[in-house]
């Protein structure tokens, strides 16, 4: 299997600090994958990067021949405002903002969509609800709905069953898998080691550098996960960026231009 998204020698900063340093690896195109780290170990900074919200420091992201539209991307429920006076169908309909014609009209035929994806995710007569009067569960099945119209190739999730309860978490966790059946690319941040194990094939590791990537199987073990938490509680958050690649020697450490 080709990859449909590979990192090469990715480094993404905040105000030179680096978040996620140096990894490089490819997803496979229809593969799903799970994105495990210890808090703070740049998962949703890796998913902002794939899908161009964040720029590399250095290295480098290839898409190859995709377009951000061909992304769907549900960021964690904290990072989403659920104030705005918009209603759920409203919402959905966001999945096909870019089908709008003048005066941002949708067709008849992407309003139908709408409605049977709401009937997917189990909201039908849910349309006309304020998003703010909904559940926490009810608004990430919106959500869901949301991605389904969009009919993304590449489907990036990042903790989408953290505070979701179980009934909603297995009927979204089932539209996952059926999106992978399809043939999409699957992407999740997710903390529930069993729910990695249990349905994701392959894992990113990363506690700000790569721990592993492969086959769940062998990169969530114990050690690794021990290494991952090391790592973590080792990083220095105040550590600046490195310098560029060609401004280190062959012994791999850092030349410092000669003080003045
Ligand atoms: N907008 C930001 N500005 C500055 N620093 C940030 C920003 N977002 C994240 N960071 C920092 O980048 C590092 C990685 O954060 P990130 O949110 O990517 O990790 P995470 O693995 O998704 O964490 P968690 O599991 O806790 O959600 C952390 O040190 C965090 O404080």
């Amino acid at each position: 299997m080709s990859d449909i998204v590979h990192l090469n020698n990715l480094t993404v900063t905040y105000e030179r600090h680096p978040a996620v340093h140096h990894i490089s690896g490819g997803f496979a195109a229809g593969s799903l994958t799970a994105i495990a780290g210890p808090n703070g170990a740049g998962k949703s900074t890796l998913l902002k990067a794939i899908v161009g919200e964040l720029r590399p420091a250095e290295g480098s992201i290839d898409r190859g021949v995709l377009t951000r539209n061909d992304f769907g991307y549900l960021p964690q429920a904290a990072d989403i405002v659920r104030r705005f006076p918009i209603s759920v169908a409203d919402t959905v309909m966001l999945g096909v903002w870019k089908n709008a014609g003048a005066f941002g009209r949708f067709s008849r035929e992407d309003g139908e969509r709408a409605r049977e994806a709401l009937s997917i995710v189990g909201l039908s007569g849910f349309e006309n609800r304020h998003i703010g009067a909904l559940s926490a569960g009810q608004f990430q099945r919106v959500l869901f709905a949301r991605l389904l119209l969009q009919d993304a190739r590449v489907i990036l999730l990042d903790e989408p069953f953290t505070a979701i309860d179980q009934r909603t978490t297995r009927d979204l966790l089932d539209l996952v898998l059926q999106w992978n059946q399809q043939g999409r690319t699957v992407i999740a941040v997710l903390h529930d080691f069993e729910q990695v194990r249990s349905y994701f094939p392959e894992t990113l590791l990363i506690a700000r550098e790569l721990v592993g990537w492969g086959k769940t199987q062998d990169i969530m073990s114990p050690a690794n996960l021990i290494k991952a938490r090391a790592m973590a509680e080792r990083w220095d958050e105040e550590a600046e960026t490195c310098l560029p690649e060609e401004q280190h020697d062959e012994d791999g450490l850092a030349k410092r231009e000669p003080a003045e």
